[in-house]
């Protein structure tokens, strides 16, 4: 399973260290082609779906149970680290090659599946991989989006090789699905500090993502005088200003983050007339989150009618907080104590695929810790034997599951 991670690993490394497996990039597409040829060769029946996920199956006997699905998701955020999605990956694949190989054929059919995207790093849309297999996605919510180079996310998708006209609005829906279990690092450092191994997901914070579009006046630099410009970064920069602030005064759990700006056109000697900034709102409770960005949103406007400039806001992201299912939280609690490793019940503040299962069918997840709480960074690191933990309660839990016919009370 190291192994197999690292290799994973160089599939989009970049030269300074650190990754990046942008959705239907050629990284992206080597790294899934490598996936398909491993879960072949651990005796899964693997294959690419409409949209680029790969699923990697071991048929059980019965037909009539539902299959329970385990994975995360390959793309990762710019320069990024090896483990956030790729470790939930990889381990599920192992696992399900670790049991055909102990135990054989499974009563219950179980599938490793490496989502195609679920950071929102190329395109301004997230869970592009499990909203397409829940039913979340569809390709009509695509038509108008293009990454930053100006390529549409259905043009891209079809250079990558998935061709998905005719197919329908939702080519890669799954219906009947019996349990989604995954695996990932914490990406906090809550276990750490807490001395556990494994953390049993409570529930996953809701998140909405915006785009904001401040418009302003460019003018000459040396001409316009102070009082007489609409400058639409000056303003932006009150607007980024004040969202911290405002978050700031809203308090835990709510976070608020401007991850990107840009400058259109910028110049050293020219006044800004054209801005854009995301916007990234999350909080456990959904009311609560909503009234936030009204407020926020209500104040931004008003900067932009003090400064003359005019505001547009696109809202990319709206994804509910999710409870992760009890009784499968039980069972991994279950799995830990029988292996002998320290676990604490805790929530996700980062989004995952989860939360797209969540309403649809049983989902849960198991957290292992990331040394000093980074992610989405080069520096992101697990230990090796906090890995293997996770990967041995994913070995236990997918065989209760599989074989053992507990699942049928659980789920
Ligand atoms: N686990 C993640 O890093 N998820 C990230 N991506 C999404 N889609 O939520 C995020 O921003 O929290
Ligand atoms: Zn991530
Ligand atoms: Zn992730």
């Amino acid at each position: 399973m190291l192994e197999v991670l690292e290799e994973l690993s160089s599939y989009g490394a970049d030269p300074e260290g650190g990754v990046t497996r942008l959705l239907y990039t050629e990284s992206w597409l080597q790294a899934q082609r490598a996936l398909i040829s491993k879960m072949q060769q651990l005796g899964l029946e693997s294959a690419f779906d409409a949209v680029g996920n790969v699923f990697g199956k071991l048929s059980g006997s019965q037909i009539a149970l539902k299959p329970v699905l385990t994975g995360s998701h390959v793309d990762t955020v710019k320069n990024g680290g090896k483990y956030d999605g790729a470790y939930g990956v990889v381990a599920s694949m192992m696992a399900l090659g670790y049991l055909k190989a102990a135990y054989g054929e499974p009563k219950r059919t179980l599938e490793a599946v490496s989502f195609c995207e679920e950071e929102g790093s190329r395109f301004p849309l997230a869970y592009w991989g499990s909203g397409h297999v829940t039913g979340a996605r569809s390709l009509a919510q695509a038509a108008e989006l293009a990454d930053p180079a100006g390529v549409t996310l259905l043009e891209a998708m079809r250079q990558a090789g998935f061709n998905a006209a005719g197919l329908g609005e939702h080519p890669a829906k799954r219906e009947q699905i019996g349990a989604y279990i995954e695996l990932h690092i914490e990406q906090g450092s809550v276990l750490t500090y807490r001395h556990k191994q494994i953390g049993v997901v409570t529930a996953i914070v809701g998140q909405i993502r915006l785009t904001v579009h401040v418009t302003g006046s460019s003018n000459h630099a040396g001409t316009t005088p102070m009082t007489m410009r609409r400058d639409a970064l000056a303003g932006a920069a009150e607007m980024v200003t004040l969202t911290e602030q405002m978050a700031l005064e809203a308090g835990e759990p709510l976070v608020a983050t401007v991850g990107r700006l840009e400058v259109r056109r910028g110049t050293s000697n020219v006044v800004p007339g054209d801005v854009t900034f995301t916007l990234d709102i999350r909080h456990t409770d959904e009311p609560e989150m909503r009234t936030f960005c009204v407020r926020l949103l209500t104040k931004l406007e008003e900067i932009a009618l003090r400064r003359g400039l005019t505001i547009e806001t696109v809202e990319n992201l709206h994804a509910s907080p999710v409870a992760m299912h009890e009784g499968i939280s039980a069972a991994i609690e279950a799995a830990c104590e029988a292996v002998s490793f320290p676990s604490m019940r805790l929530p996700s503040g980062a989004g995952h695929d989860a939360q797209l299962f969540g309403p649809i069918c049983p989902s849960a997840m198991i957290f292992v810790p990331s040394v000093a709480g980074i992610s989405h960074s080069p520096a992101e690191f697990t230990e090796a034997g906090d890995l293997v933990a996770g990967f041995q309660t994913l070995v236990h839990v997918l065989y209760q599951f599989g074989y053992g016919g507990e699942a049928d009370e659980i789920i």
